[in-house]
């Protein structure tokens, strides 16, 4: 039986990153960026005031108590202005006119004089004042010209922000993986409007994949249901195939009952068997295959937890890679469960994660880890994974883990080296 690593080995090979597209700022949420986002401008664009306040000349620091004349305001938004000297009133924001290069908040001045029209005329510093002074520098943020993103960056909330800041329209992004989803089994039900009878169960497998698939970032074509027979199966396929999937996820059917077609199925199909059946738990009958002209195939068992796994630890590796991305940085915690693993599988177990009183992240592995339970599931923070050879392992072990949902890595990507 092929284990974890040379089954991801395989898998990749098989795998190159999909063509990129252009996409609006503003709707590139979730995207991942598929060049180096240069910055045509610097950023702050000019030196403004930190401050509400005055702007003055101090070369050399002002004194406390020293007395000057209020000669014009600036507000944000100003155009650039020539200061002879004096103070400027002037507000957070606003370009510092030129000549000028230090603020003082205005309540840390006395205001000795007003004009008839309310604004100020002389004022009173009440503390030294020194060059660069409550001023924010142009270019301090980023430069004009500097890179500020890289390929396979994850774009989210705070690139946005940075983007729109830039005056950045438009990114170019890797098109998102397009995935068609086929469950099979005729016990399953779709519609929660309908009572269950007999031996049906409401089918969480296609709900679940279709989320946590979007959530890695792939765009879900298809989700239907296929009853028990190969040749539906294998037309779910070529459908997938026709609407142009770059992979079909499929549930169920692969392990070694009387209607485990999906096997029979791919290889009559033409298919590529490149691993059937993995040395891990849950999960093993897991099988992957590609097609001659497309689209690759991931055959997930069709207990829940074998379609969480295969879900987080294969199919997620790759769309990162359709995707322009590299592995998933390394996650490790301290395990507080003491655990058995049996030699040669890798397991995959869901866990209770919190941070120690020095934030060091703790995983405590729940108790019931039954491929079919889905609460404790629904309980989990994330994954902890016990490689093949793991032994005996005692509580105060670190070993890797991982979140409970894949992403494009904007939740986990800096955490990499806790503990
Ligand atoms: N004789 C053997 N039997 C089994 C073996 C084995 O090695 N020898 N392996 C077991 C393991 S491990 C797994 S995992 C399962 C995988 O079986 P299949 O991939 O063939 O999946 P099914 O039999 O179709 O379904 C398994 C289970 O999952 C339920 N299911 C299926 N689809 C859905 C869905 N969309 N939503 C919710 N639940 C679903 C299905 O009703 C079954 O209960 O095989 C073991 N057997
Ligand atoms: O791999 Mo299966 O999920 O243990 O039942």
């Amino acid at each position: 039986m092929i284990r974890y690593h040379q089954a991801i080995e395989r898998l990749l090979a098989a795998v190159s990153q999909l063509p990129v597209e252009s996409c609006r700022v503003v709707a590139c949420s979730g995207r991942v960026l598929a060049a180096t986002v240069r910055s045509p401008i610097a950023l702050p664009g000019f030196d403004h005031a930190a401050m509400d306040g005055y702007a003055l000349a101090a070369p050399e620091p002002l004194e406390p108590g020293s007395e000057h004349r209020v000669l014009g305001s600036q507000a944000a938004g100003d155009a650039p202005r020539d200061a002879s000297g004096g103070a400027w009133e002037i507000m957070t924001g606003a370009r510092l006119p030129d000549g000028l290069d230090a603020v003082v908040a205005v309540e840390r001045t006395e205001l000795l004089e007003t004009a008839p029209d309310g604004s100020p005329r002389r004022i009173r510093l009440l503390d030294a004042l020194s060059e660069g002074q409550n001023v924010r520098r142009a270019g301090v943020d980023v430069q004009a010209g500097e890179s500020v993103l890289a390929p396979g960056t994850p774009l989210g909330p705070a690139q946005i922000m940075l983007l729109a800041a830039l005056g950045i329209a438009d990114v170019p992004v890797v098109r998102r993986p397009r995935v068609a989803v086929i469950g099979t089994g005729k016990e399953l039900v779709t519609d929660p409007a309908q009572p269950l009878s007999g031996g049906q169960i409401y089918s969480s497998n296609g709900p679940y994949l279709a989320a946590a698939l979007a959530m890695a970032g792939a765009e879900v074509i298809a989700c239907e249901l296929v009853d028990d027979t190969a040749v539906t199966y294998a037309d779910a396929v070529r459908q997938a195939q026709a609407a142009g999937a770059d992979l079909v996820v499929s549930t169920g059917a692969v392990s070694m009952g009387r209607y485990d077609f999906v096997p029979e199925a791919l290889r009559r199909l033409g298919a590529d068997v490149l691993f059937h059946k993995v040395a891990m738990r849950p999960g093993k009958p897991l099988l992957a295959a590609s097609l001659p002209a497309g689209p690759l195939v991931m055959a997930l068992p069709g207990t829940p937890m074998a379609v969480a796994a295969g879900l987080r630890f294969f199919v997620t590796p790759v769309l990162r890679a359709m995707l322009g991305q590299g592995a998933e940085p390394d996650l490790r915690a301290v395990l507080d469960t003491p655990q058995q693993p049996k030699a040669g599988l890798r397991h995959f177990l869901r866990a209770a994660f919190h941070l120690d009183a020095a934030g060091g992240l703790h995983a405590r592995v729940m108790p019931q880890q039954q491929p079919f339970r889905i609460a404790p599931f629904a309980a989990a923070d994330g994954w902890v994974v016990l490689d093949e050879d793991a032994g005996d392992c005692a509580a105060g072990r670190v070993v890797p883990v991982a979140s409970l949902d894949p992403g494009t890595g904007l939740v986990m990507q800096s955490l990499g080296d806790v503990p």
